[in-house]
């Protein structure tokens, strides 16, 4: 499956968030998208996630556009994880999760055995087998960003677009999350995910895509696209990209204060 976004531009009535945005992603990539606060990022998934459209350029899944699938053929290709999400309703976490299989369940259907099962794979994936039976509006907000996240592995779609995956979580759930998304991409999952954590975009070392302040995007790998000087514009403050001997990866670390 490959997502080609091509030409898109976006604006909130007067407002322009960016324009001409184009890139590709392959099954198995990682493309992770840096950029200040209000730069466009979440504008940009949605886009992707048909939540908004574009006032030009077209998103294409294997070639045919994102509109022209069926609600059901988009989500078993596309699934999303929002920044927030606030549930109506009191589901355990072994309910919202099966809530993942809907694109395979037919409207007068329950979730069978196999979609329960499929449910607390993603579930243990995660490592959050003690939710199970515990309310969703109980959970804690970085809780809730685990429980998110493994009903888009349930659902099992192609591409998994991730909004700030990591924003709630501990620095031990942050660098786990980071893992299963690269275990993710090992079994062929392509992943568009924001971030904060220029580290992250580092320890995945795949495509990474710059939103700046003006809304221009630019992409490319990670060896290509990443260095201090793009680093302290887009978040302009003093840092630097060192390479650490000790554990053989570059690392983004601001200066004193
Ligand atoms: N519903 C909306 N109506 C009007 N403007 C909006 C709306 N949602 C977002 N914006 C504006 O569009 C711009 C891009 O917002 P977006 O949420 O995509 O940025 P972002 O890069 O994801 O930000 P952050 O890193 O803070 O999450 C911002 O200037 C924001 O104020």
């Amino acid at each position: 499956m490959k997502l080609e976004v091509s030409n898109v531009s976006f604006s909130y009535k007067q407002k322009n968030v960016f324009s001409n945005v184009s890139f590709s992603l392959n099954e198995g990539e990682i493309l992770s998208i840096l950029g200040p606060n209000g730069s466009g990022k979440s504008t940009l998934l949605n886009c992707i996630a048909r939540l908004l459209k574009g006032e030009q350029g077209d998103i294409f899944l294997d070639g045919k556009s994102i509109y022209d699938y069926t609600m059901n053929e988009f989500a078993r290709n596309i699934g999303y994880v929002p920044q927030n999400h606030t549930p109506a309703y009191a589901f355990t976490v072994k309910e919202f999760v099966v809530m993942g299989r809907s694109p395979y369940i037919s409207a007068f259907s329950m979730p069978s055995d196999k979609d329960y099962n499929i449910a607390i794979e993603a579930i243990e994936m995660i490592g959050i087998g003690h939710l199970l039976t515990k309310p969703y509006t109980e959970l804690s907000g970085g809780e809730r960003q685990l429980v998110t996240i493994a009903r888009a592995i349930a659902q099992q779609s192609k591409i998994i677009l991730m909004d700030e995956p990591t924003s709630q979580l501990d620095y031990g759930n942050q660098i786990r999350t980071i893992e299963i998304i690269k275990k993710l991409s090992h079994k062929g999952y392509g992943i568009i995910m924001t971030t904060h954590t220029p580290d992250h975009a580092i320890l995945l070392n795949d495509k990474i895509g710059i939103m700046d302040k003006s809304g221009q995007f630019e992409w490319g790998h990670a060896a290509h696209i990443l260095n201090e000087e793009k680093l302290k514009k887009i978040y302009s403050i003093n840092l630097k990209l060192v390479y650490l001997k000790e554990i053989d990866r570059l690392a983004c670390v601001a200066e004193g204060i």
